[in-house]
């Protein structure tokens, strides 16, 4: 699939129906769901745990589902996968089987299809079309993330790590995932270029025929995580046909304009951003700390600002929640979806 051309391609490749019309008023932007784990916890969910937000897959499979539902009424026309932190070394320290451990990150992709398919069939049913049929990204958290000790957002794997042994993190998970039958595959917060290029040399590897967008994390809104270039990194993404859509998720709301700005100067790609509130992950104290924070109406000024500036997809990510993404989709597309209430 061309680059430029994959949100267009995206809706226009269903049933017709909520799609091509509706991305014309929106200035060909879709809209990429909030803060996952942010939301499990707002439902109750412990995620104080190793696995975090994957822990759910594991004691509360139906809070999945019903975050993916609040995100679609609030208008999201992609959705991800609760596989953030969801890893076969992490299920099988838990004690699990090899079959069991991938049984689960299936699971984590079927029930955002699930909840796709179950939420696009009531909105069929209404006579005024609000909502696209959404599409499902499965989420693919960087080795850092695993660590679990804030490295996705340092981008310091210490001396011993290299690109083969990244290869082989990311390896099986990967195949398993792009089997499920997700509508994408969305690596998340990619804090350095020795993973970019790992991850690009592995969907080359392993053949994945699932479009890919990868999207780094960056604290200072010039560089990565790490303190490499974005220019450096995009070299390596731009040559790969397999990653249709570059960008940056979990990097504080006020550098994305720059970072969109300073991405269109060097790829073709399709941009897409969903930073955090602004608030600043303590990875020691696993606790989120207070920062100059954007609750949904900064936020929704800024997502405009991001269309304007070049980004075709836009989001949260943590501690955005529905009601964020409420006010993104009213902002970018000029109509307001449902309240659960109304559904
Ligand atoms: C995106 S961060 C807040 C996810 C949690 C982190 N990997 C940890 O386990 O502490
Ligand atoms: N999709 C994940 C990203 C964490 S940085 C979440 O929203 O929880
Ligand atoms: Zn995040």
């Amino acid at each position: 699939m061309h680059a430029s051309s994959f949100v267009h391609q995206s809706w226009t490749s269903t049933d017709g129906r909520g799609g091509g019309g509706d991305r014309e008023e929106a200035g060909g932007c879709a809209v990429i769901d909030g803060g996952f784990a942010t939301q499990l916890e707002a439902l109750g969910a412990d995620i104080n745990d190793p696995l975090w937000s994957a822990a759910c897959l594991i004691t509360k499979p139906h809070l999945i589902k019903e975050v993916h539902m609040q995100y679609l009424e609030a208008g999201a026309d992609v959705i991800i996968s609760s596989s953030y932190q969801a890893t076969i070394p992490g299920f099988l320290a838990r004690g699990m089987l090899l079959e069991e451990a991938e049984g689960l990150l299936r699971t984590s992709v079927e029930l955002a299809l699930e909840a796709r398919d179950e939420f696009w069939k009531s909105a069929l049913r209404k006579s005024k079309p609000v909502y696209n049929r959404a599409l499902v990204a499965a989420s693919i958290g960087s080795y850092g993330a695993y660590l679990a000790d804030g490295s996705e957002y340092s981008g310091s794997y210490g001396d011993d790590i290299t690109t083969e042994k990244l290869k082989d993190f990311h390896r099986r998970r990967l195949q398993v995932l792009a089997s499920a039958g997700p509508d994408l595959i969305a690596f998340e917060a990619i804090p350095n270029k020795m993973e970019a290029q790992a991850l690009v040399d592995l969907l080359d590897e392993e053949s994945i025929q699932v479009p890919s967008w990868i999207c780094f994390s960056s604290v200072d809104g010039e560089h990565l995580c790490s303190g490499e270039s974005f220019g450096d990194c995009l070299q390596i993404l731009n040559a790969s046909d397999k990653v249709v859509v570059v960008g940056v998720n979990c990097a504080p709301p006020q550098v994305i304009e720059g970072i969109i700005r300073d991405l269109k100067k060097q790829t073709k790609k399709a941009i897409a951003v969903y930073p955090n509130s602004g608030e600043v992950w303590d990875g020691r104290a696993k606790r989120w700390l207070p920062a100059e924070c954007f609750g949904h109406k900064g936020f929704d000024v800024l997502a405009k600002r991001w269309q304007e500036a070049g980004a075709s997809l836009i989001g949260g990510c943590c501690r955005t929640t529905p009601s964020t993404i409420r006010a993104v989709s009213k902002v970018l597309k000029g109509r307001t979806a449902f309240s659960a209430a109304q559904i």
